[in-house]
């Protein structure tokens, strides 16, 4: 079956985690709990009876873990943007990471397989963003996708990712292939390696990822083919001590907390809840 690896991006509280619950196990979470980084699975069958595998992560909208959103991004097929209907600045952000996505891809958006999601549309009262505005800006930006969604009510969750499992299948050409001439170089180099039968870390499928202390963290990573369930064990590896170094600069007195109790959850294939997508 083939993976694809997705990722959620958008600032904090704007809804990551509880479309990603939502999606994959059918729940609502009320409360709010701070995510780090959650890895998720779903299997999807598209209208060509094909099931295809999402690895969903979920990621955290505070700065504090910047560091990791670049290894996230490197590893990922796809991306979900979100914002939240009730917050101009989520939206805002959404187009830093949109370039930054760009820039770390080393491709036109064009060729990225990326949806839109202005969450939290049952709260129509507070609503500052409107979904005019959002469709001519995600215009402009060279994004096809944009949705309003509601993990409360369960509000076009599965259509976000009908959209982006059509775009990956039909973008799949520019995921396996390279766009530019640096991937290429890297492809050569890698070959050359294996044929001087070179143990070099790079033609291994494994992630590593250093974390250091000090005021600065730094994450460093190899992951030329890695897969997220790599890349997330590595995490929570890694992660506490991560955080706990970081945190231990400036507020040694915090419990770090991640949510990795609800790592790597893996959906069943429900006949009847299975997600359908068109494919033309
Ligand atoms: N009314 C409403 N509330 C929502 C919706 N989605 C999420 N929430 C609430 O918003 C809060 C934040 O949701 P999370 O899913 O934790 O947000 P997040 O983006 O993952 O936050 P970080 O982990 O900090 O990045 C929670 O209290 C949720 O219950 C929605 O569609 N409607």
């Amino acid at each position: 079956m083939q993976t694809f690896k997705v990722v959620v991006l958008g600032a904090s509280g704007t809804g990551k985690t509880s479309l990603t619950v939502r999606f994959v196990n059918g729940d609502f979470i009320e409360t709010y709990d701070p995510t780090i980084e959650d890895l998720y699975r779903k299997v999807i069958e598209t209208n060509r009876g094909e099931h295809v595998m999402l690895e969903i992560m979920d990621t955290s909208g505070t700065e504090r873990y910047l560091a990791m959103r670049d290894l996230y991004i490197r590893n990922a097929q796809a991306f979900v943007l979100v914002y939240s209907i009730t917050s101009r600045v989520s939206l805002l952000e959404l187009e830093n990471i949109k370039n930054y996505i760009c820039q770390v891809k080393d491709r036109p958006i064009s060729q990225i397989p990326m949806v839109v999601l202005g969450n939290k549309c049952d709260l129509e009262d507070t609503r500052v963003v409107f979904p005019e505005e959002v469709e001519a800006l995600t215009k402009k930006w060279g994004i096809e996708d944009f949705l309003e969604t509601s993990a409360k009510i369960d509000m076009n969750i599965q259509s976000a990712y009908d959209c982006l499992t059509l775009q990956l299948i039909s973008k799949q050409s520019f995921l396996n292939g390279s766009s530019n001439g640096k991937d290429k170089k890297e492809k050569k180099e890698k070959k050359t390696h294996k044929k001087s039968g070179s143990n070099s870390s790079s033609n291994t499928s494994s992630s590593s990822l250093s974390v250091s202390g000090g005021s600065n963290l730094s994450i460093s990573s190899s992951c030329s083919s890695n897969s997220f369930s790599t890349l997330s064990s590595s995490l929570s590896n890694s992660t506490s001590s991560a955080s706990v170094n970081n945190l231990n600069q400036s507020q040694t007195n915090s419990p770090i907390r991640t949510k990795s109790k609800r790592s790597l959850k893996s959906a069943k294939v429900d006949k009847n809840s299975k997600g359908k997508c068109l494919i033309m």
